[in-house]
């Protein structure tokens, strides 16, 4: 992994206990876990970079349910807005682990955010880290994307309202949730720092519809012992049809994620599919191309 300089050493200087090869650092935090291992802050060994809605709240809950996972349920956005808090802050986000465990997080901001990039790179320079990103078929995230944005400003602007300019069928290459999908685009500046073998693509259209298969690849991906497989899961009809897990290591813990994840979609009009279909086949190639991936809606 290459790292550039930008000049951000003071990040690094905040943290003159960080240990690079074992990610731990001596707090007071600590707790003893019930086989004796000491329980700490660990720094993550995998991240769920992006991508903004495409089920990295899904994955995360999934994989968090292996008893050898970690993992942040909050998204820390510390290399695109917390940056400046320093290394040992990133550090306390994260959950008590022992070290055998993968600590992981997720924050989709990352994945297209320039500064994420080099700065997850330069500070995991001599780390083994772990990149996933999870992508779906980019015109269902662009409508995933609307839906919430109408949802929060109450909105009652189409999506075709958003997609073309105004009075034309010119479609708007500056609306952020059309951009956002070409995912090839923002790839290679990861690529740039990271070998694709530290990456693992997520089909997020899969994650939907048989998650067990998505969850064996991330697990194995992770080197970890498969735990989470196809009895684990169940669709809950109250949560239209999405998969919910049931997590034997959190009994207690609700499996399906919250109303703000599985909105109903709009009906799009034929002819705006085709268009973005068309819009977005380059991006697709390219991908396909580069990641050496090659999911059906690709
Ligand atoms: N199991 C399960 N339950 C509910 N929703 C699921 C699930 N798996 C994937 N999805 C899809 O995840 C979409 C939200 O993606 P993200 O979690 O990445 O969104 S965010 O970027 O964190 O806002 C969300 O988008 P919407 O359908 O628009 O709500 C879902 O389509």
């Amino acid at each position: 992994m290459c790292i550039p300089s930008y000049g951000e050493n003071y990040l690094f200087k905040k943290t003159l206990h960080y240990d690079n090869n074992n990610l731990t650092l001596n707090n007071n935090n600590n707790n003893n876990n019930n086989t004796g291992e000491i329980n700490q802050h660990h720094l993550p060994k995998a991240i769920i970079i992006g991508v903004k809605k495409c089920g990295t709240r899904a994955l995360l809950k999934f994989i968090s349910a292996h008893p050898d996972v970690a993992a942040s349920l909050n998204e820390v956005h510390f290399f695109d807005q917390n940056y400046h808090n320093g290394l040992d802050w990133y550090r306390n986000q994260m959950p008590l682990s022992s070290p055998h465990q993968i600590t992981m997080e997720k924050t989709p901001q990352y994945f297209i955010n320039n500064r994420s990039v080099y700065r997850i790179a330069k500070t995991f320079s001599n780390i083994d880290l772990k990149l996933i990103i999870i992508i779906r078929n980019p015109i269902i995230r662009a409508i995933s994307d609307y839906v919430q944005l109408t949802t929060k400003r109450k909105s009652n602007l189409t999506f075709e309202d958003y997609v073309f300019i105004k009075n034309s069928t010119i479609v708007n290459e500056q609306w952020t949730p059309l951009k956002i999908g070409c995912y090839s685009r923002y790839l290679i500046k990861w690529l740039k720092y990271f070998s694709l073998n530290q990456i693992h693509f997520v089909d997020g259209e899969n994650l939907i519809k048989r998650p067990w298969e998505e969850l064996l690849r991330v697990q194995q991906f992770l080197n970890l012992t498969i735990h989470i497989q196809r009895k684990h899961f169940y669709f809950n009809r109250y949560k239209r049809s999405f998969p919910c897990i049931k997590d034997h290591f959190h009994p207690t813990k609700n499996g399906c994620l919250g109303s703000s994840k599985g909105r109903k979609h709009p009906k799009i009009r034929d002819e705006t599919r085709i268009v973005l279909e068309n819009y977005y086949k380059t991006c697709n190639n390219r991908l396909k191309q580069i990641a050496k991936i090659n999911f059906p809606w690709l």
